[in-house]
Formats: structure tokens, sequence, C-alpha cells
């Protein structure tokens, strides 16, 4: 049984970092399949490879120049080949691309290089063989994944046995040209490979023990998740926490491949198990917390309108003309809000809120900015009584006004969505009132 290990750029930052991931790789013979992300930062201050590619990208479409951002990725990289005493074609590689940047060039072949040349570097201290994502992940003009043609391509590979490094964050396009996934895609390319390989489990390894009860950039020392299951995960990733891609979820769900989100500094740790079902001993409160920011809600009143038909279907219908997602809905008697993106809202506003007025014949549209939204997620919620009489509470007792609330029947979370200034005290809060809840009551 092979196992499909994806290293984040955390993990692959510096010498040292790569020493750890060497060290992973050797300790279990299983590990045949790598999927690295590019080099990202060693500290806080420091830049992502990927982030600076972005930059020189914008830099030459601007016209400025490009030079020492570009020496930042050159340096990055050749002094960790220097450190390693490695003898590759590093350098000749990243003097081409300074070439081909003096060229037009497109955003998606140049971002991908971040990838591209960490994975070349990586297969190296490995002595795994280099497999170019191009050759192997395939999206159709529409963007959606070409599985047959991946699965094809996948069983014709010959050196899986003695290893493979993969880039992730981008594959190809029919005719050949490199088409980049959304940010942290290479957790799903990772999550892709497990699918082909039919592998035992997919690895995630980063800088955190698995998957916290909350951002541990907003609470302190948040507990870490032992086990989830997808579908929470999905809602924790979706609604921000960012140490899984929310796509990442599906590839390996349709073949119950559990996922294991691992410490690279910290090996030995179990990490955070994401499976199916899961035949739980202890039942929590809540499984996890997350959030985002810079949210609008449009709150349209229109009177009679519980009376009315297809006055929601008409608004959505209008939000759907100018591909602007909803990311949720709350309704009463005569109104409802739809809560948006305000980066997608703003260069539209102004016609947008015309238009619904039109074609809903609203009587008012209200628009309100600078929420966030906040997802307190929990398997157990059905089961328990009491939990959004808790949050309401404990937020009340602070003084932070809810603005909106949403919940499905599925009952596996509850949606807020308090104003921006209001974000990290309300995740702060609603974590501190379910902190003492973990093992509780044993089922
Ligand atoms: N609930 C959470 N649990 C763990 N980490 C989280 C959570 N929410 C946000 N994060 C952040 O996600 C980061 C890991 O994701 P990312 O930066 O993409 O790592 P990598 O570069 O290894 O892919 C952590 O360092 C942490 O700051
Ligand atoms: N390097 C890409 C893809 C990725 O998955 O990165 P990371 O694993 O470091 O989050 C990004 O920064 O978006």
């Amino acid at each position: 049984m092979l196992k499909v290990s994806k290293f984040g750029g955390s993990s692959v930052a510096n010498a040292q970092q790569i020493k750890k991931v060497q060290q992973i790789i050797a300790s279990d013979p299983t590990r045949k399949i790598v999927v690295t992300s590019a080099s990202g930062k060693e500290h806080a201050e420091d830049h992502k490879v990927t982030d600076l590619l972005y930059l020189c990208y914008e830099h030459k479409r601007y016209g400025m120049p490009v030079d020492s951002m570009f020496n930042l990725i050159k340096d990055k990289l050749l002094s960790i080949e220097n450190e390693l005493g490695l003898a590759t074609q590093l350098a000749q590689d990243i003097d081409a691309l300074y070439q081909e940047l003096q060229q037009p060039i497109e955003l998606d072949y140049l971002v991908s290089r971040g990838e591209y040349l960490t994975a070349k570097l990586l297969s190296h201290v490995l002595d795994y063989t280099f497999i170019d994502a191009k050759d192997l992940l395939f999206f159709k003009y529409n963007g959606e994944l070409d599985y047959e043609k991946m699965k094809l391509a996948f069983n014709q590979l010959e050196d899986i046995q003695t290893g493979i490094v993969v880039p992730g964050f981008y594959g190809a396009f029919p005719n050949g040209e490199i088409h980049l996934m959304s940010r942290g895609g290479s957790d799903v390319t990772g999550s892709i490979l497990a699918n082909l390989a039919n592998a035992e489990r997919y690895e995630n390894w980063t800088d955190v023990s698995g998957i916290l009860k909350a951002d541990p950039r907003l609470v302190k020392n948040p507990r870490q998740i032992d086990i989830i299951t997808y579908e929470e995960l999905r809602e924790l990733s979706y609604m921000g926490a960012s140490v899984i891609h929310e796509e990442a979820v599906y590839p390996v769900k349709d073949k119950n491949i559990p996922i294991y989100i691992l410490n690279t500094n910290d090996s030995k740790n179990d990490g955070t198990i994401i499976l199916n079902k899961v035949d739980a001993e202890k039942r929590h409160a809540i499984t996890g917390i997350a959030g985002k920011q810079e949210f609008s809600a449009i709150t349209l009143v229109k009177e009679h309108m519980s009376s009315d038909f297809g006055t929601i279907r008409k608004a959505l219908e209008v939000l759907e003309s100018y591909q602007l997602k909803v990311e949720h809905i709350s309704t009463a008697i005569d109104t409802f809000s739809l809560v948006v993106q305000s980066s997608q809202l703003k260069p539209i506003y102004y016609d947008l809120v015309h238009d619904l007025k039109k074609v809903c014949q609203a009587t008012q549209i209200n628009v309100t900015h600078e929420l966030s939204l906040i997802a307190i997620v929990s398997r157990f919620m059905k089961e328990k009584t009491g939990m959004s009489g808790r949050v309401f509470t404990a937020l009340g007792e602070q003084n932070i006004n809810i603005s909106l609330i949403s919940q499905t029947g599925n009952e596996t979370n509850i949606i807020l969505a308090v104003k921006n200034q209001d974000y990290k005290k309300t995740i702060q809060t609603i974590y501190s009132e379910f902190e003492g809840d973990d093992s509780i009551e044993k089922s």
C-alpha cells in the first residue's frame, strides 16, 4: 500500500526543513508519492516564493523592474541547494526562467515555476523521480479535472515503486498550457494523486500538529482536533481554517481515503485524522471554529413578501447574472439578507442594487459592509441542546452584536455574522465558552 505525502511551503522553506522532509520519507518505505508546494516562509517576515512570483508578474505588467524580487527567489532556492551540498541544474533553470521573463509570459506558467523548481530540488534530495504536473494533472477547458486522462497517465508511470516527486498547485489544459489552481492548491494535487493511487492514506504535512479547534493566530494554544469528518473539515476549511484547501476533501472522500494532517516539525505527533465517519467514543460540544472577514449583507425588504411567490428566486437570479456568489441567506417574513464577499460586490454595487430593486420590486434595500462570518462546527450539534443559547449569551456578555444568524436542517454548524472589528474577540469568546467541554460525555 502507498501513502501520498504532501509537504506545504513551510516544510520546504529552507535546508533544515528539507532535511526533516528527508527523514520523514526515509522513515516509511510506503511514502512513495511526494507532492510539494513552492518554498514558503522561513519566518514571519520572509516571503513565499509564490507571492514573489505573483509580484514579479505584476511589476512586469506595469513596466517596473523585477530583478530585486527575482533575485530573492533565486537566492532562496540556490541557498537551499548550496546548504544541502547538491549539484543540480537549478541555477541553469532559474537563469532560463529569467530569460523567459524578458519576453511576454503567462501568469499561470510563471507562478507555477515555484512548485516546479522546488519539486525538482526535492526530487534530488530524496533521490525520487521528478514528474512534471503538466504530464499528470489534466484539466478540461472548463476548468474541471479530467480524471480519465489522469488515470491513463498515472497508470503509465514507471517509477512509483522507487518514488516520485510531483509539484503541486498546477496542471495542464488539453493544449498543454499550464493551469494554476486557486491559492493553497497543492493540497488538492495531493488529494487527486491519493485518489489515482488508491492510497492507503493522504498525508498533509504542515507547520501545525493537525487541525486546531481555532486559528492559532487568533486563539492562544487552541486544542488539537484528533478526529474529524470530511464534512466538518470542508465546513471549517471553507470558512477559513486555512490549514487545508476546502477542495482537497472531494478526491479522497470518494474512495474513503483518510487524510492525516501532520507536523513536519513534530513528526511523532499523531496530528488530525479526517475520515468519512467517526465511531466516536467521546462526544464534544464543538469540533472547531473558523471565520472569514470582509463580507457584505444585502437586505431586501418587500411589503407583503410573505404572500408573494418567487421574490428570493428573482433576487438570486439577479446575483447570478452578475456572477456574484451567495455565501449565506437568512430570511424573515417580509425581508431576507444575502451575504456576499465585499470584494466581489464593490465593482457592481450600484448596478446590482438598481436591478434588485427593479426586478424584485423591493420596498427598500439596505447594504451592510464590514462583516465577518464565523462558523461553529460540530457533528454532535444535533444531539445537544442549548448550543446556540451558550453562544449568544457568551457574545452578549462581551457586548458583541450578532448581525445575522444561519443554521440549516443538517445542524452541523451555526453561522454568525458580526462586525469585522469584533471578529477576533468573537472567535476567542466562543472558543473559551466551549474550551472545557471536550471529553465530558461518553457515548
Ligand atoms: N484551525 C486551524 N488549525 C491549524 N492551523 C490553522 C487553523 N486555521 C488557520 N491555520 C493556519 O494554517 C497554517 C497552515 O497552513 P499553510 O500556511 O497553508 O501551511 P503549508 O504552507 O504547510 O501548506 C498554520 O500555520 C496556521 O497558522
Ligand atoms: N504555493 C501555492 C500553493 C500551496 O498549496 O502552497 P502552501 O502549501 O504553502 O499553502 C500557494 O502559496 O498558494
